[in-house]
């Protein structure tokens, strides 16, 4: 695997990306750059609202972006493009949804479901060579190629993520936004989704961007992280180094958070805990450094005290 690749995939340079208009304007994305190198997992950790699905939306081009760009092999994805880079763009960047009962369509047989990127695309030459895809990236998921006219409803959860996968394997993609892959699954079967997802990563030398809010997944599944918090990046290292040594506060405080088995109830906790107008403060734009190569944190010693001082202050 080419963990250690220093080839930049996917360059996210200050995108900022804003919703509505006039009064109602809201900033969900602000100042927001990394990097994915070739072949790594980069994890996008943040509670809920924080901006992450916006940005994987932003790289699929769902989400327009306000300002800044996003490159793709060193070339915009967005803006005035040949028609051709377009096209490979939308065959190579691919996504799987949080929820697999919701982003499949009920009344589409298995096999449409899968190849719908493939028509979309023109990806195939004869109807038969569709037929053998289809059957191809079912196997490929661990699910029988027999399955492919059959409809949504008659698979588990677990299955149907499976055919989520295969719907973005079989554009033979580069890179792809997994979006709270397995949040949405039965816990006893979380972790064969997440070797699935890195045996097939393994094999089609793919990269992810892994966005999640659950902690322990992203120190399992992630080479390097990027911790957000109201859209902006506060802290972003290598994941080993990060969670072993958190050095913002707000990343010291989801790591703190303890998990309760009720997910709603999690949610709630979390939201108490950082609450601005509960602790009557707010994380403003930070400036950052490079402490060591690829760590960045607050740049200003002042500021970091502050927000330590806060989150003391905080009970967290
Ligand atoms: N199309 C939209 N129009 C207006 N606001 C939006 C839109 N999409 C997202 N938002 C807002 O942008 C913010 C960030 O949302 P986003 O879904 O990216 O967060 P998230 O970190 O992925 O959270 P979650 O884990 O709940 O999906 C939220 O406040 C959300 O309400």
């Amino acid at each position: 695997m080419t963990k250690n690749s220093k080839e930049k995939l996917i360059e996210v340079k200050n995108i900022d990306i804003v919703f509505g208009q006039g009064k109602k304007q809201f900033k969900a994305v602000d100042d927001v750059s990394f990097d994915i190198y070739k072949g790594e997992t980069f994890g996008l950790v943040g509670e809920s609202g924080s901006g992450k699905t916006t940005i994987g939306r932003a790289i699929m081009r769902i989400n327009p972006i306000t300002n800044g760009e996003i490159l793709f092999h060193g070339k915009p994805i967005n803006g005035r493009i040949t028609s051709a880079w377009d096209h490979e763009i939308t065959q190579k960047i691919q996504m799987i949804f949080q929820d697999p009962g919701a982003s499949l369509n009920e009344r589409a047989k298995v096999d449409y479901i899968v190849s719908e990127g493939l028509i979309n695309n023109k990806r195939y030459g004869n109807e038969q060579e569709r037929i053998d895809k289809v059957k191809k990236a079912l196997l490929e998921v661990g699910l029988l190629p027999e399955f492919a006219s059959r409809f949504p409803h008659e698979f588990s959860g677990g299955q149907r993520q499976r055919i989520g996968i295969a719907r973005a394997l079989v554009m033979e993609p580069e890179f792809i936004v997994a979006d709270e892959p397995i949040s949405a699954l039965d816990v006893s079967i979380r972790a064969q989704v997440l070797n699935l997802l890195s045996s097939l990563q393994e094999h089609r030398e793919l990269t992810y961007l892994f966005i999640a809010h659950d902690l322990s997944i992203v120190r399992f599944i992630t080479d390097r992280t990027a911790v957000i918090y109201k859209g902006k990046i506060v802290e972003l290292g290598e994941t080993e180094k990060l969670f072993n040594n958190p050095l913002h506060p707000y990343t010291k405080a989801l790591l703190s958070a303890v998990p309760e088995p009720n997910p709603l109830k999690e949610r709630r906790k979390k939201l108490q805990v950082y609450d601005p107008t509960v602790h009557q403060y707010e994380m403003d734009p930070p400036e950052f450094a490079e402490i060591e190569e690829g760590h960045f944190v607050l740049a200003n010693q002042e500021e970091q005290a502050q927000y330590r001082a806060v989150l003391a202050g905080s009970g967290v």
